[in-house]
């Protein structure tokens, strides 16, 4: 189960369209540049990410990104830079996100959605958004050929997503296509289309640069709350009854508990209440309510997303860090950000997991405990 995610952002573009005198990749956006962007935002779902370079800035990519990804030259084309990142990827690598720098806010849960499909069993995921605009169809005189029905039609973003078989196939049958997704497309397999993010723009000219930087800064007039929230159930000893945890099912015993259980999702919605100061857990859904009795941690999650709405917040982030021995979190960690993020209309999610050295209760093999953080803005 380890090492299945490889992820290739090409970077090796010149940008000329936006008009920098560096590679566009190279270009600041507030804090860092564009490539570095979707270096951070791709690294928790991938435990291998190649850059592609544009030739003679490889040595400067290097630099900059570090030892934790691989930066290599790309090429002439963009497809010919993904095939070439391809070639590089080992063989244990199941799933690879084709992402391009020039997305540099695509969001780490968009990427995990996108591997959670693969995991599912989806061969090809691509994430885009319905278009706003009328499209025409207009031939080499300038004159309009037809209309296409918009309703059928579709922006297309990255990170795209592709079993590695697939993707290898598709690159050695054709050269050269605009995306990933139309080579796929071209070998007859089915590429499944999922929600994509306004935040995975193509920064391409000077007025999307300027959009990302609004994205990116918090707007001042805008009130800004934190919230925090811990919660812990022992495990059960019915051994049929399996762990739900982070709104995945586990291989493991079910935790006890009013409802499922269910300690991530538990601590991630007392952060959001806390945050919006709309009291706790037990005061919002508890245990006197039968209607709560057995409730999925993705229920309580949708269910607390409505009250923070009607108080005026929207989500910015939540952190939940789980706390015990096993399961091992990581191996699943996409599938829990996407599952989680689902539950809460694609918000920004993240998992990570922590065991105590054998301490305290979840330590000694007793039980799980979650601790989350939430940032809400006034909407
Ligand atoms: N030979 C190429 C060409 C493009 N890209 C990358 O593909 C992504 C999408 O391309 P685009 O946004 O069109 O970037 P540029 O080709 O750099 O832009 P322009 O066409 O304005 O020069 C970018 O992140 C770009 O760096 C790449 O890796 N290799
Ligand atoms: C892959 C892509 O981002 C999908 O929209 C896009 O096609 C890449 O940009 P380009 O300008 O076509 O190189």
């Amino acid at each position: 189960m380890i090492n299945k995610t490889a992820a290739i952002i090409a970077a090796a573009g010149a940008g000329n369209r936006l008009g920098a005198e560096l590679p566009k990749a190279l270009v600041k956006l507030v804090d860092k540049t564009l490539v570095e962007h979707a270096v951070t935002n791709l690294a928790p779902i991938a435990q291998l990410i190649i850059v592609t370079a544009p030739a003679g800035f490889v040595e400067e990519y290097k630099k900059l990104l570090g030892d934790a990804v691989e930066v290599i030259e790309g090429g002439v084309l963009r497809s010919e830079s993904i095939r070439i990142a391809l070639s590089k990827i080992p063989n244990q690598y199941e799933y690879v996100l084709v992402h391009d720098a020039a997305r540099a806010l695509a969001s780490t849960t968009l990427a995990a959605t996108v591997i959670a499909q693969l995991i599912n069993g989806e061969q090809a995921v691509i994430p885009a958004l319905d278009v706003i605009d009328t499209i025409k169809e207009v031939d080499s005189k300038g004159y309009v050929r037809n209309t296409p029905d918009r309703s059928t039609l579709r922006s297309v973003q990255t990170p795209q997503g592709f079993t590695r078989s697939v993707l290898e196939r598709a690159h050695a049958a054709s050269s050269d296509a605009t995306d990933d997704a139309a080579l796929v497309e071209a070998i007859g397999v089915a590429v499944k289309v999922i929600a994509g993010e306004e935040r995975a723009l193509k920064i391409t000219t000077k007025s999307d640069l300027a959009t990302a930087t609004q994205i990116l800064l918090p707007t001042s007039t805008k009130q800004i709350r934190v919230g925090i929230g811990i919660d812990a159930h022992a495990f059960g000893s019915d051994k049929s009854k399996k762990l739900l945890l982070a709104g995945l099912i586990w291989d493991e015993v079910a935790l006890e508990g009013h409802s499922d259980g269910d300690v991530a999702a538990h601590a991630i919605c007392d952060a959001l209440l806390s945050a919006a100061n709309l009291g706790d857990l037990g005061e919002n859904f508890g245990v006197a309510d039968e209607k709560y009795a057995g409730a999925s941690g993705s229920k309580l999650l949708s269910e607390t997303l409505t009250k923070i709405k009607a108080a005026g917040f929207e989500i910015e982030n939540v952190a939940v860090q789980i706390v015990g021995n096993k399961p091992k979190i990581s191996v699943r960690r996409a599938e829990a950000i996407a599952a989680l993020s689902k539950a809460l209309a694609g918000a920004r999610v993240s998992v990570s997991a922590t065991s105590t050295d054998g301490l305290g209760f979840t330590g000694e093999g007793k039980g799980l405990s979650a601790i989350a953080t939430a940032l809400i803005v006034s909407a």
